[in-house]
């Protein structure tokens, strides 16, 4: 692709041009890591860093040109543009041949189960014998290979440059979940979905979007990238939020929804419940366990019906569906000591909330919840979260999540604020020792909750410093030395 290419294509994005129009480009970078020979590359102001700064690190690296935001005076060939990402997005969609043309692609966004959702769509589809990719927080696999990368949503190159070998694969379809910080930065803004999916919404990431207001319509902006004949999809207690053009589809209990859940029941095996949809009632069983998942089942079924598949098929697909790591995820061994264990991702009020109730709801014995907050992230729904565990578990034992670059005692005294002092509650800062306490303050037949964390495979201390941790891998630890000391619950 050569500059003049990208002049016509994207003229509008640009405020000048001073580079030769027949340069060639043969690759798109935003990171100085990733710099290759023939790139071009996009200067952006992040948080941390200003790009624009290290031109001559990326000209050396072989950068042939770079796109900048500010007027800088560069002996360089360089594109000036208004919008760094936007424009990031746009020559990332140009470069990659609208890798999301001729494949059907599915947004998924939402406070709580997107990557659930987004994963029942992938398993669904491949099921059915569909070949096709996914990127969520747990699981990223582009065709046959997987990655692992704490993002959720990708940058818009990453994500592109994904779809195009997608789509050279073979690939048919490409399953993505869309965070809130996503939309806002634009990494999706180069990507035309077939259904964009809008799970729920309750409070979370204040800190980023400071208001609520802001934070909706951070989610409903999904719908502005939704193609032609686009579909949206959304929880029916969002229903008034969409004023645009493209079709509606709800789901949730009330008649009025078009896919209407009903009969939910939940047990240690998994989920069913009852579908009613406009071609007719769909029963459906997931081994992923917990309400909530039936929502999330409904939209992804409302989804992949709408397309055409039939209903019978996705059902029986989803028989198959066990959740997703880190999920609602059950450590078998816990059963040797007579304990029901639980990690789950539940980092919000509302999903911790409604984890619990799932789990007070299939339990005998007590239900014991260990968690914490991540740091540098909203500091509102800390006291908001113990308050939901003080009144939902038996016994709350606070530990530390992801400090990040904050001081563990400030984010331990956020919780403390929510927590009911007349209940039992333990402080522990070792989240290893919180567990291990856990387990063993457990009578048999006891459920311990183990939130906030999931599949997640280290803390993050000291700013950014990574920590091996992952709370299953733990939990098995620390079983395996009960059952050499013979310590059962008794
Ligand atoms: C606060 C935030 O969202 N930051 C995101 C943002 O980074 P940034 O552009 O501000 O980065 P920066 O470090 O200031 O750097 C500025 C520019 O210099 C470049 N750079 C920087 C350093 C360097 O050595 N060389 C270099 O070229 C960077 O590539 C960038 O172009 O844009 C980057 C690329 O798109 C993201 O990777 C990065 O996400 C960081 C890692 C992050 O943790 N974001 C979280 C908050 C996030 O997005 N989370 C949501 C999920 C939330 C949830 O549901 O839980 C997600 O989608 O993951
Ligand atoms: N539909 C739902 N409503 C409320 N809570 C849910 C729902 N689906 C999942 N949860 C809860 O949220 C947790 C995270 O689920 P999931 O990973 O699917 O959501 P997510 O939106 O992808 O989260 P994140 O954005 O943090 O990656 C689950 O472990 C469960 O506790």
């Amino acid at each position: 692709m050569n500059i003049s290419t990208i002049v016509s294509n994207l003229k509008d994005l640009i405020l000048e041009v001073r580079a030769p129009y027949d340069l060639e480009i043969t690759g798109v970078s935003n990171h100085s890591s990733k710099v290759k020979k023939g790139d071009l590359f996009i200067c952006r102001r992040g948080e941390k860093f200003d790009s624009h700064e290290i031109i001559p690190e990326v000209m050396e690296k072989g950068a042939v040109a770079v796109v900048v935001e500010k007027e800088i005076d560069l002996d360089f060939p360089h594109i000036q543009v208004f919008d760094s990402r936007y424009f990031e997005a746009k020559v990332a969609s140009l470069f990659f041949e609208d890798p999301w043309k001729d494949v059907l692609t599915f947004g998924v966004t939402g406070t709580n189960g997107k990557t659930t959702t987004t994963m029942m769509i992938y398993h669904m589809l491949t099921s059915l014998g569909e070949k096709g990719s996914v990127l969520t927080t747990a699981v990223k696999r582009i065709l046959g290979s997987s990655y692992y990368d704490d993002i959720t949503t990708p940058d818009a190159i990453t994500i592109l440059s994904a779809m195009k070998e997608n789509k050279e694969g073979g690939g048919k379809f490409f399953a993505l979940e869309v965070s809130s910080h996503a939309l806002v930065q634009k990494r999706v803004e180069g990507v035309r979905f077939d259904v964009g999916i809008f799970t729920n919404i309750s409070r979370d990431h204040l800190d980023f979007h400071g208001t609520f207001e802001n934070y909706l319509k951070a989610k409903l902006h999904l719908f502005d990238l939704l193609k032609d004949d686009g579909i949206a999809i959304l929880n029916e207690s969002l229903a008034d939020t969409f004023n645009r053009k493209s079709r509606k589809i709800t789901f949730g209990t009330s008649k009025n929804a078009d896919y209407r859940l009903g009969n939910i029941e939940v047990n240690w095996e998994g989920t069913r419940f009852v579908l009613e949809t406009p071609d007719g009632l769909l029963r459906v069983f997931t081994k992923a366990i917990g309400d909530f998942n039936a929502y999330n089942a409904a939209a992804a079924i409302a989804a992949l019906h709408q397309l055409g598949y039939d209903p019978k098929d996705l059902a029986s697909s989803l028989e198959t569906f066990t959740g997703v790591e880190g999920r609602f995820e059950v450590v078998r061994g816990a059963k040797k000591i007579g304990l029901n264990v639980v990690v789950d991702f539940a980092h919000s009020p509302d999903a911790l909330e409604k984890l619990l109730k799932n789990v007070r709801k299939i339990s005998q014995g007590r239900v014991i919840v260990v968690f914490g907050a991540g740091g540098n992230s909203d500091r509102g729904k800390r006291p908001m979260m113990s308050e939901v565990a003080s009144k939902l578990a038996d016994v709350v034992i606070l530990t530390t999540d992801d400090p990040r670059g904050e001081d563990p005692e400030q984010i331990m005294e956020d919780l403390i604020k929510g927590i009911d002092k007349r209940k039992p509650y333990l402080v522990l800062f070792d989240r290893r020792e919180a567990i291990e306490t856990a387990l063993t303050i457990a009578n048999r037949g006891d459920s311990v909750v183990i939130a906030g964390r999931g599949h997640e495979r280290y803390q993050i201390i000291d700013e950014e410093k990574k920590v091996p941790f992952q709370d299953r891998e733990v939990v098995e630890e620390i079983i395996r030395d009960k059952l050499k000391g013979r310590k059962y619950a008794q």
